[in-house]
Formats: structure tokens, C-alpha cells, sequence
């Protein structure tokens, strides 16, 4: 399975297409529509968000309820667009330049390189694609990932951990039945809610500052079959695409997988799970310290997986820059912007982890048919219990 996102942040769609998806997965608008809906819910947007009802119409390989084996088109509107038509459009105006020009790049943003980069004069040519408004397309693609998912009854469960150092009080390993419930709740996901009204207050105060707040984020996969990925070829390790995938998220800047940077400061036998078997559960680990990957493949225990998202670099109370036409000092440009967007980029998160898993299960099993690969699955879980 592969996919292309194409879209800027005010122009007048985003759309996604996707190649691999077997055929028979039953699809419908109302499984990517939920998804869309929670990435929109969360704490600290900014008014972009109360314009938007992100939505999404298919307009390729999916026919009466079922996917067809041929590439997935998948588009949703902009409804900013309509304000911005002007600014945004693809004839030739004269005057352009003038209209919502950016010359004063944001730190932090990628106004400033990516001007440089491609010669645009006019940062906004950058800031429209740079935003995050393309991961809407991710979590839409992310919805078909994680149906495949759901089908094979494996269980996708994100969560905020901490924002701005205010942190979720989370059990060192989630139980089944707790990954289950947290999958389940609709909206944003907080495990310990006695914090979620002090990260709320805390948003709110920073908003006022004219600051913003970064924070992190965790994703739990439950089920997983062992040995998706592969330790033989440096870009086939799965634990890897996941970091890459999380990685690209717009203001990730770091991944860690089980007790991830602790590792480097325990002896190995407080590291490694020791093995288990057992005729019910076939092998299994006594601890999850390695989040659910060895060799880059999974290991059967739950894949235990952390963002750390950076603040928001546009500012209400600008940073200093510079000005590209005059080379003057001067504050950054003030776009209309989020304080905080870690809970959803927790759902985004999901959506990336859950389209890698797919990735690695497509690649492993039969993937023309969803009914021979459901069934393909099945028989692969009693060989490695057995094994
Ligand atoms: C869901 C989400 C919403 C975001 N909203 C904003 C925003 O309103 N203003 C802003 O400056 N950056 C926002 N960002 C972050 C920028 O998109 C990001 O910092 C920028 O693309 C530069 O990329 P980098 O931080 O990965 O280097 C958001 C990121 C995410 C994931
Ligand atoms: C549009 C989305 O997020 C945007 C991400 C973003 C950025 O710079 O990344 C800047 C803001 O855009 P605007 O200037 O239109 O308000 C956010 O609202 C979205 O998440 O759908």
C-alpha cells in the first residue's frame, strides 16, 4: 500500500490517493468522517477549526460499501478556501504579491528554508503546504488503515501523556481491556484524567501570554501478529517506518519505543523481556520494556510508541526575524494560529501508526482479497503460537 496527500492549507482541497488496498474491506464515508471529527475536537485550536467540518467525499475504488482493489481517491474540501480565493488562486493576477504576502519568516516554521530552498519570495508559497492542514489527509488515509486494522482485531489506542510538562499519570503496561477502552472513547484521549482540566488551564494561560505549548503523545497497538517488518534490509525494519511516519508529523522532534531513552541508562537485564510460553497465548514476554519491537519486527507484545511534539512556532507575541526584501530586524509575521494542537495530533499519530502496521501486514500477507488475507492472518497467529 502506498500514498500520495497533495492539498494546500487554503486552497481548495486536500486529496489523497492510495494503491494497495485489497479488495472486499468494507469502507464507508462514516468510518474516516469519525476520525476526521476527533483530530478536529482537540484542546487549543485556534479559529480555523470552527470554519472547517472536515469531511470527505470518495471519489475512486470503493463501489456499494466495498473497497475495489483500485486506487482510493479521497477528497475534502477546504471551506477557507472560499475566503481565500483570491489569495489562492491558480490564474495570473496582477498585484499578487501583495495580497497576504509573507516577507517576515516565523522561527521555527519552514517560511524562511523553504523560500530559500525553492526561490519563493513569497513565503506564503511555502506556509500553504508546510501547515499542518495536509495531516487531515493523513488521518483520513490512516481511517482505511486502521478499518484493515479493526478487521483483523487489532486495536489502535493513542493518548496525550503530557503538555507543557503537566503529565498523565499512565501504568507502566496497559492491560488488553485498557487499550480496548481507550480505543473506544470517541474523543480526546487522556488515561489520567485528573490532570485534563490542569493541561486545559494551562493552555488557556499560555494562549493569554500570546505563547504556545508542545507536549506528548503515546500510541498503543494491541494484537499485533509477530513478525511484521524485518530485520534483513536496513528500510524494511518496521519500528523504523513507524519513527519516520511519527517523525514527519509537522513539530515531532523525537519518537521512543517501550522505555525508550531509559534504555541507555539500565543494565541489560533490567532491558531485555524475558520469554514466556503457554498453550493459550502461545510465546509472549514477561515485561514490555522494548515497546513491542526486536530485530525491527514485532514482536507480539504491544507496540508501546511516543512523539514529542515541539510548541507552536507562530507566536501571538512574535519572535524576532528578519524581513527578506529590507533585511531589517522585525517580529515574525502573526498568521492566525493554534496556542496548542497535542491532543490532535494524538489522533494524527494514530492514523501514522496505524497506516505503517498496515503497510507491514499487507507486505506480509496475500494482499489482493481482504477475505484470504483475514484468513491468511488467522492461520499465521496459530503457526507462531505453535512454533
Ligand atoms: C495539528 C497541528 C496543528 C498545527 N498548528 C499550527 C499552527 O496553528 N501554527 C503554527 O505555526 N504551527 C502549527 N503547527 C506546527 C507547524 O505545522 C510545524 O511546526 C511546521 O510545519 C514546521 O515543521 P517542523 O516543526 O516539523 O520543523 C501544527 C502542527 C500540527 C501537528
Ligand atoms: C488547518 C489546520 O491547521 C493549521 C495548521 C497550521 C500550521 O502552520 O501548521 C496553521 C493554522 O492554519 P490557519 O492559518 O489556516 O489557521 C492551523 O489552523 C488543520 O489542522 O486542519
Amino acid at each position: 500500500m502506498r500514498f500520495i496527500t497533495a492539498g494546500e492549507s487554503h486552497g481548495r482541497e486536500l486529496t489523497g490517493i492510495i494503491e494497495g488496498v485489497p479488495a472486499g474491506l468494507p469502507l464507508s464515508v462514516l468510518d474516516i468522517n469519525e476520525e476526521l471529527a476527533r483530530r478536529q475536537k482537540g484542546y487549543g485550536r485556534g479559529g480555523r477549526m470552527l470554519i472547517e467540518k472536515d469531511q470527505v467525499t470518495i471519489t475512486s475504488g470503493v463501489r456499494h460499501g466495498y473497497t475495489l482493489g483500485s486506487p482510493i481517491t479521497l477528497v475534502i474540501e477546504n471551506k477557507d478556501w472560499k475566503n481565500w480565493q483570491s489569495v489562492m488562486g491558480v490564474e495570473a493576477v496582477s498585484g499578487h504579491d501583495q495580497k497576504r504576502r509573507v516577507s517576515k519568516p516565523r522561527p521555527g516554521h519552514a517560511d524562511l528554508v523553504g523560500g530559500i530552498k525553492y526561490g519563493h519570495r513569497d513565503l506564503r508559497n511555502v506556509l500553504e503546504r508546510s501547515s499542518a492542514r495536509e495531516t487531515t489527509m493523513r488521518v483520513a488515509i490512516g481511517a482505511i488503515a486502521k478499518k484493515i486494522l479493526s478487521e483483523l482485531a487489532i486495536v489502535v489506542a493513542g493518548h496525550v501523556m503530557e503538555i507543557g510538562g503537566i503529565t498523565s499519570q499512565v501504568p507502566d503496561q496497559l492491560t488488553a481491556e485498557e487499550i480496548a477502552k481507550l480505543s473506544e472513547k470517541s474523543s480526546v484521549r487522556v488515561v489520567d484524567p485528573s490532570c485534563e482540566e490542569k493541561m486545559k488551564a494551562l493552555i488557556d494561560e499560555t494562549k493569554k501570554k500570546g505563547d504556545t505549548v508542545g507536549g506528548v503523545v503515546e500510541v498503543v497497538v494491541d494484537n499485533v501478529p509477530i513478525g511484521l517488518g524485518s530485520y534483513t534490509h536496513w528500510d524494511q525494519k518496521l519500528d523504523g517506518k513507524i519513527a519516520q511516519s511519527l517523525l514527519s508529523i509537522n513539530a515531532f522532534k523525537g519518537v521512543e519505543f517501550g522505555i525508550g531513552f531509559q534504555a541507555g541508562t539500565l543494565y541489560g537485564s533490567q532491558v531485555m523481556d524475558e520469554i514466556i510460553w503457554s498453550q493459550a497465548t502461545g510465546y509472549s514476554r514477561k515485561t514490555n520494556h522494548l515497546g513491542g519491537f526486536e530485530g525491527g519486527m514485532t514482536n507480539g507484545m504491544p507496540i508501546v510508541v511516543r512523539g514529542v511534539m515541539k510548541p507552536i512556532p507562530t507566536l501571538y507575541k512574535p519572535l524576532q526575524s528578519v524581513d527578506i526584501d529590507t533585511k531589517e530586524v522585525y517580529q515574525a509575521s502573526v498568521e492566525r494560529s493554534d496556542s496548542c494542537a497535542v491532543p490532535a495530533a494524538c489522533v494524527i499519530a494514530e492514523a501514522v501508526v496505524a497506516t505503517e502496521i498496515a503497510q507491514g501486514i499487507l507486505a506480509k500477507f496475500d494482499s489482493d482479497q481482504f477475505d484470504q488475507l483475514k484468513k491468511q492472518v488467522s492461520q499465521y497467529r496459530e503457526y507462531t503460537k505453535e512454533f
